[in-house]
């Protein structure tokens, strides 16, 4: 496939004019994800302080903004962040990770989302807590599947008029009308830590690229990891070389071969 939205084509345009990713993420992810979208051919910059964070989100292309090691000056970083990307038009990719094991990630995703993500990206039992169902998450780790949590993802994007990704062994995404699902990727994945934190980084970077169109830009950026995936787990050993293999098959993937191996089905 390769038309105007394809991920192919949205990588072409993505590395044609980087585009400057605000990336509020955690401790762990920060230089995983920084590197994952080099590779891309984004422009990363992790910027958290509370002092700037609203005034550098009003420069960047788009903002993603992660709970990971979450405090209260962060939050209140993340939220004059979001405040400031919905005043200047620019997309907010939400990563709510394990929202549910505290009361305070629980307050904070609460008042995150009232600033209008753009798209919510998590795991499996993230979407399914979320959405207020049941979920088996420990700590930052899935432990339920993805095909539980499509009903969660339909209706947290109809409630909040956001696209929603549920990343795991095949991911989906859906705007509440439209859904996906993309196979591909590897078992290795969920074995480095970040991988799903610095996906949320790149579905920023695709955002950028394409504001106007979510749904889009996130099929591509799902698409993307997918395929890199695939190629870096045809060369590892185990996780410690996949880490670096992913980043190599990123850098070396292109547009035309993104959108030949890309396994997008509409669902
Ligand atoms: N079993 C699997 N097989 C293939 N790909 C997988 C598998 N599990 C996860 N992935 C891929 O790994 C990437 C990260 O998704 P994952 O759901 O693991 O994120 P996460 O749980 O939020 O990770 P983290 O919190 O460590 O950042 C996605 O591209 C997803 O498709
Ligand atoms: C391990 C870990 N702990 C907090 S955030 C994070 C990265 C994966 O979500
Ligand atoms: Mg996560």
């Amino acid at each position: 496939m390769q038309d105007q939205t394809s991920p192919g084509t949205l990588l072409g345009e993505l590395r044609a004019q980087p585009p400057l990713v605000h990336c509020i993420t955690n401790f762990v992810a920060m230089n995983i994800a920084a590197n994952v979208l080099l590779a891309a051919g984004a422009s990363p910059a992790m910027v958290h302080a509370e002092e700037e964070a609203g005034e550098f989100a009003a420069i960047a292309g788009a903002l993603t903004i992660n709970i990971g090691t979450l405090s209260s000056a962060w939050l209140r970083g993340m939220q004059a962040a979001a405040i400031a990307a919905g005043r200047a038009g620019k997309p907010f990719v939400l990563d709510p990770v394990a929202h549910y094991a505290t009361g305070f990630r629980r307050a904070a995703v609460d008042r995150l989302l009232e600033l209008g993500p753009t798209v919510i990206r998590g795991n499996a039992s993230e979407i399914i807590a979320l959405a207020g169902g049941a979920s088996r998450g420990q700590g930052v780790d899935s432990r339920d599947h993805v095909e539980q949590a499509e009903d969660a993802a339909r209706l947290l994007a109809r409630e909040h008029g956001a696209t929603i990704a549920v990343t795991g062994a095949v991911d989906f995404v859906t705007d509440g009308d439209r859904a996906a699902r993309i196979e591909g990727g590897s078992a290795l994945m969920p074995q480095v830590t970040a991988l799903g934190c610095s996906l949320t980084c790149l579905i920023g970077a695709f955002s950028a690229i394409r504001p106007g169109a979510p749904f889009e830009a996130t099929v591509a950026a799902l698409a993307t990891f997918s395929v890199a995936g695939e190629m870096a787990a045809s060369k590892a050993d185990g996780p410690g070389s996949f880490s670096w293999c992913f980043l190599d098959a990123l850098a070396a993937l292109d547009a035309a071969t993104l959108d030949r191996d890309a396994r997008v089905r509409a669902a």
